[in-house]
Formats: C-alpha cells, structure tokens, sequence
C-alpha cells in the first residue's frame, strides 16, 4: 500500500448505519437474491467509511472435509470489501485481493465479516476486512484488497449481450 493515501469521507446520501447497502445486480455470485447459485451475502453499512457482513457456511462450499473452501472465502471477502466503497458512492473492481487464512471454518458455522476503507489514491481505494466466527477476539481470516473507481456503463459495455438475467 502506497504511503501517500488520503482518508475518503463516506457520501452525505450513502447507506446509513445499520442499514443493508443496495444489491449489485440480483443476479450477482456474491450478493444477488436471484443467482441461482451464490453467496446471497448482504453488507450492512457501518460508522464512517465501515461496512459488516455474515454468511452461513453451507455444505456446498466444503473444501476440505468439514470446512470452507478457501476460493469460497475469498469471494465473500471480495464481495464485503467491493461493496463497502458505495459509502462512497463509487463503483469499482478488484484489481488486487490478498487473504489470510488463519483458522479453518467449519460448515454450518457462520462468518461475521468487518471491513473498513483505509484511504485512497486517484481511483484506487485500498480496503482491510477481518473475519471471526462470533468472538471478535478470535479472528479466523483477514484481507487486504485494492479497488479501482470505474465509470460503470464504459467498463461494462462490451459484456452486456452475455448477460444472464433472473428466469433465463
Ligand atoms: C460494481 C461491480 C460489482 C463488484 C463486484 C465485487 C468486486 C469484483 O469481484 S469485480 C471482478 C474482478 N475484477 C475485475 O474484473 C477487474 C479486471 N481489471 C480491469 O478491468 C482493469 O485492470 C482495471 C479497471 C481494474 C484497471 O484498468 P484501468 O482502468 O485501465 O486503470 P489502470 O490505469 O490500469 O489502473 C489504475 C491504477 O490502479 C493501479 N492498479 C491496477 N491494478 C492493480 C493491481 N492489481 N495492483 C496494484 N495496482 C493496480 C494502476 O497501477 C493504476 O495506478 P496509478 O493511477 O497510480 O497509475
């Protein structure tokens, strides 16, 4: 992370506390209430530029026997960490993820996700995220991750058409 980043002030009309932070898109891996396989995580915002989540570990994310997979942890960190900029009021893309895994996780337990925005430079918006399993005290991961402010409509205008809508 570079030396130089600014604090970011959160958006006088972004998601209040307490309040869950609007969907991606229904049809989103991470958030999406329509997906047909997804992680159907919603991050609720916090003070300042501060944002949690939980998520049920279920069967299906088993990676090793009786726990999560890592790959799995990963897009749930992704997801938390990419949603907490709309405090900002800004859409991005990961450019760069890093996790830490440090305990495994058991299926059926649930993950209690804390993420916070570190500062910026230009268009990039460096993030940290922790995870526990219900003792803020014993943390099971933790992650870095660098987002990059895009203009929507030109970032996604070539993959438009392969789209996949709810019902399809
Ligand atoms: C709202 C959307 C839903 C969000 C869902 C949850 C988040 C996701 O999973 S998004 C999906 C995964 N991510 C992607 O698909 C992104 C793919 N990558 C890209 O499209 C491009 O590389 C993109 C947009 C990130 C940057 O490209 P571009 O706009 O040309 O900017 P570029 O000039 O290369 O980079 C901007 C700055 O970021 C820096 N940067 C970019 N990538 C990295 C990286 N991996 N590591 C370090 N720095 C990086 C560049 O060095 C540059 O820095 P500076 O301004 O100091 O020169």
């Amino acid at each position: 992370m570079p030396t130089d980043i600014e604090p970011l002030a959160r958006h006088p009309k972004a998601t209040r506390p307490g309040e869950k932070i609007g969907l991606h898109h229904s049809m989103c891996y991470g958030c999406g209430d329509e997906a047909p396989v997804g992680l159907r995580i919603t991050v609720v915002a916090g003070e300042g530029v501060t944002t949690t989540a939980t998520m049920k570990v279920e069967d299906w994310m088993q990676g090793g026997p009786g726990v999560i997979h890592g790959g799995v942890l990963s897009a749930a960190f992704d997801e938390v960490m990419g949603t907490t900029p709309l405090l900002l009021r800004k859409p991005v893309v990961t450019g760069h993820l890093a996790i830490d895994y440090a305990k495994p996780i058991p299926l059926g337990s649930t993950v209690h996700f804390t993420c916070e925005i570190l500062g910026g430079v230009g268009r990039k918006i460096y993030t940290r995220a922790y995870a526990h399993l219900g003792d803020p005290d014993v943390l099971v991961a933790g992650a870095h991750a660098l987002f990059i402010e895009i203009d929507l409509e030109k970032h996604f205008a070539g993959y438009r058409d392969k789209a996949v809508h709810a019902g399809e």
